[in-house]
């Protein structure tokens, strides 16, 4: 399918920014502070529980108007609508993208090919919480009659990284005699040192696979349940107290020898980056209990509302992604840091990694053509303070502009004397640091020997959002989620682009499933790759035999 949609440099909108960019430019935060006293509260947005201070950005007035004109060139609008009403938006493989209606209420109607597809959700996410309930209560046994308290996620890419993400997100909250554990590699040490303190028999292992044909998370799952009989003298019937499965694909499910009744669903239309709030979410569920994993659902949801409904001028996501592509596109800037001054989103900006790059590393628009403009930051952080010990010298004094998205909160799940005000500080110096810098005149006033100035000034006018909430709940933690998977479609839409195919992994698959019986035969192979391949492929070889 090919669409005829105006090619994005151009939309008046976006001629307009180019104009514009050569005066804003050369324009510093300071003075854009200076001249406007009420910039630090008028440059905000309020959406759910989140308060977004965007002030500390290279914007003026007219250049937030001229963003907001392009992303109503764009037809932002009617994709937003396209997506929310199940229209068949990612047109490379033929599906809707309705990760809103995984959380959308009971009472609501999506139909997706003549079905309502809120009651599927529904009627799994109760089996969920049924399910959750008996394991969490000691109720579920495992072969032997011992109650379970080991739970084991076995998967990759988005059967991973969302679910290990929530998890250390929410281990406040979490169900402290229970362990949870995460394996997703297809290197063995993954898989042993998750097991490696663990008794099989009180051990439940969710192998979670959108397609269940992964090689990682089914050679992953082979090992488990090699692992489990082992304990069991090779009786089979363990399997079915100590397996359960998250897939789109019952027919892989009860081929690897799950039963379905132990299997819970989820659909086409989900995309694995933006599946954690699925089935995919149960050893979520199964950690912080049906409860706050519906209060998490609720945080999505919120975030999905305001992001439809909200005016763009307002609108959180919105925003974010239009001064992420006034950077991107406009500044040459490549990447940009997310940095969560909290210690249990530790995992968040390797979540964010998939969720932003799987979807927008996209070269090839909608209409098939190559883009002329860049696509897909790449994002990259770490929790605050540690970044700050590591690579914010390079944000502060390097030669690459790199916008940040700060996260703070007003208040601690873990008080402790003057932690969390230290914490706090120092996310508001950096921001403030960043824009501000440091000059020549306040570097000189300090002292300072004349050949050390130029390396202690800084320059600042580098830019920052700070996102802002009251403390780290479900509910907050489905807001982020939503905010940044918002945002991510935003950019997408903009650079009309597909932000839910991911074909740009499946060559190195096909690659491996050729090389791997020439890494494994006992036959001297005869290869047949460039020259650098092969060589490798002898010397590993030769490595293995010694
Ligand atoms: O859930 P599955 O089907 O095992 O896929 C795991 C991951 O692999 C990918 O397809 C990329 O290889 C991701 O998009 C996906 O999240």
């Amino acid at each position: 399918m090919t669409s005829t949609t105006t090619p994005l440099t151009q939309l008046s909108a976006w001629k307009s920014l180019t104009q514009h960019f050569t005066a804003i430019e050369s324009t510093h935060l300071r003075t854009l502070f200076e001249e406007d006293q009420t910039r630090g509260e008028r440059l905000t947005a309020e959406g759910g529980d989140l308060f977004f201070d965007y002030s500390k950005n290279r914007v003026t007035d007219e250049t937030l108007k001229l963003l907001i004109q392009l992303a109503e060139e764009s037809g932002l609008r009617q994709r937003i609508e396209a997506m929310f009403s199940g229209e068949k938006i990612n047109i490379t493989e033929d599906r809707a993208v309705l990760h809103t209606a995984l959380r959308a209420p009971r009472d609501k109607t999506i139909i997706v090919d003549g079905e309502n597809v809120v009651s599927h959700v529904h009627e799994v996410l109760d089996r969920m919480s049924a399910f959750s309930e008996r394991v969490r209560s000691g109720d579920w046994k495992g072969h032997s009659g011992k109650r379970i308290v080991n739970v084991v996620n076995i998967g990759i890419g988005g059967s991973d990284l969302g679910p290990v993400m929530a998890y250390e997100a929410l281990k406040h909250f979490s169900q402290r005699d229970m362990v949870f554990r995460f394996v997703s590699n297809v290197d063995g040490t993954d898989f042993a040192e998750a097991v490696q303190d663990l008794d099989p028999s009180e051990t439940l292992f969710i192998v979670a696979s959108k397609t269940f044909t992964t090689l990682e998370t089914m050679t992953n799952a082979n090992t488990a349940r090699a692992w489990l009989l082992a304990a069991f003298a090779g009786d089979s019937s363990a399997v079915a107290k100590h397996f359960v499965a998250v897939s789109t694909n019952a027919e892989k499910v009860s081929a690897f020898g799950i039963d379905t009744a132990n299997m819970f669903g989820f659909w086409d239309w989900v995309g694995g980056r933006y599946s954690m709030d699925s089935a995919i979410g149960l050893s979520t569920m199964l950690a912080i209990g049906p409860d706050n994993f519906k209060a998490m659902l609720d945080g999505f949801h919120q975030m999905d509302e305001h992001y439809r409904t909200a005016p763009f001028e307002k609108n959180i996501p919105v925003l974010m992604a239009l001064l992420s592509i006034w950077y991107s596109n406009f500044f040459g800037s490549e990447s940009i840091a997310v940095l969560p001054y909290e210690q249990y989103l530790k995992r968040f900006p390797a979540y964010l990694q998939q969720l932003t790059m799987e979807s927008n590393g996209k070269y090839i628009t909608l209409s098939g053509n190559r883009v002329d403009y860049t696509t897909g930051t790449i994002y990259f952080g770490e929790p605050g303070t540690n970044g700050q010990h590591s690579f914010y010298q390079l944000i502060h004094q390097g030669t690459e502009l790199i916008p940040c998205d700060f996260i703070a909160f007003g208040k601690s799940l873990n008080p402790l004397g003057r932690h969390h005000d230290m914490l706090i500080a120092n996310v508001l110096a950096q921001s403030e640091a960043l824009a501000f810098g440091k000059t020549e005149e306040q570097v000189k006033e300090e002292g300072t020997p004349d050949w050390l100035v130029p390396h202690r000034v800084f320059e600042g006018n580098r830019p920052s959002n700070t996102i802002f909430a009251d403390e780290l709940s479900p509910s907050i933690l489905g807001q982020l989620v939503a905010l940044y998977e918002h945002c991510v479609f935003t950019q997408g839409s903009i650079w009309q682009i597909n932000s839910f195919d991911q074909w740009g992994v499946e060559l190195g698959k096909q690659l491996a499933q050729r090389i791997i019986p020439e890494l494994e035969s006992s036959e001297t192979p005869d290869l047949q790759h460039d020259s650098s391949t092969n060589n490798l492929i002898r010397r590993y070889r030769a490595t293995k035999e010694k």
